[in-house]
């Protein structure tokens, strides 16, 4: 690792030379969680992100952790989900099943995909609804401050305009305080319909990894991270507004997309 260090807000950053070391590391974060959490609770709650986050998640399903790794403990749900079919190229779904979910032994009854078949607001509402059955049993955690879900793991990626699952600079989706799942029909980023957790899902998780690859991602995670130069209005960088409640966030980035973080004589981004 480049550097690990400590954010001013109490976010965790690891920073890596490359996104090979970056996707090692996340491997065994990832590994270790789940590990923690089948012993605490007897299973793992996990939300997936679609975009470059799956490619870095290849080395679960390598040596040891393909062996080592209980998935038949494993929960998996996604923190957004693109309004295609689950075969189009665009599907988070199809991508993280191709990449990642058909090499792993994960039961299928455990894998809760957003529906392709209904209109964006139906797959939202079915897909709360099946999130609030599995609450209300804790196979789902609960938060005790605002009866969320708490996911053991939310597994972000982050845009170059920061924005974070389908959650868009200035999108009023940001200012959600109620629902937990929520639908858009203006994606910025294509496709334009899509389904989304909201914020006060993402910030009752227990935990929260931020996964930035790319020097197009540099001023976003610098402006996340450091600080939005004087000005107040957050929701122009949804990453910002990624801060667990009482959960742990984790920053995982390569050097690229750390650069425009400064870097302090010890070799600890300034950010720190
Ligand atoms: O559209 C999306 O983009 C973000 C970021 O993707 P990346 O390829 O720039 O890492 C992704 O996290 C999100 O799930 C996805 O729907």
């Amino acid at each position: 690792m480049a550097s690990c260090g400590e954010s001013k807000n109490g976010s965790e950053l690891r920073i890596f030379e490359s996104t090979d070391e970056l996707a090692t590391d996340l491997g065994e974060y990832i590994a270790q969680l789940s590990e923690n959490f089948v012993k605490e609770r007897g299973c793992f709650t996990v939300a997936l992100s679609g975009g470059s986050l799956i490619s870095m998640m290849g080395k679960l399903c390598e040596a040891p952790y393909n062996k080592t790794v209980d998935w038949t403990k494993w929960y998996v749900f996604w923190a957004d989900e693109r309004a295609v079919a689950k075969n189009h190229v665009d599907s988070n779904y199809k991508l993280a099943k191709d990449a990642f979910l058909s090499k792993v032994s994960i039961l299928n009854s455990h894998i809760f995909s957003i529906n392709d078949n209904a209109t964006v607001e139906d797959a939202a509402g079915e897909y709360e609804f099946a999130i609030r059955q599995l609450v209300k049993v804790r196979t789902i955690g609960v938060s005790e401050r605002n009866d969320c879900p708490s996911f053991d793991l939310i597994l972000l990626g982050m845009g170059p305009d920061g924005h974070v699952a389908s959650l868009f600079p200035h999108h009023p989706a940001l200012e959600l305080t109620e629902e937990w799942v929520t639908y858009i029909t203006d994606s910025p980023k294509p496709p334009p319909e899509r389904i989304t957790f909201t914020l006060p899902v993402i910030n009752s998780a227990s935990n929260v990894a931020i996964v930035a690859a790319g020097e197009q991602k540099a001023a976003a995670v610098n402006l996340a991270i450091a600080g939005m130069n004087g000005s107040t209005d957050a929701s122009s960088l949804p990453a910002r507004m990624v801060q667990p409640t009482d959960g742990k966030l984790v920053w995982f980035l390569d050097s690229a997309a750390a650069s425009a973080l400064g870097v302090g004589n010890d070799g600890s981004a300034e950010a720190m």
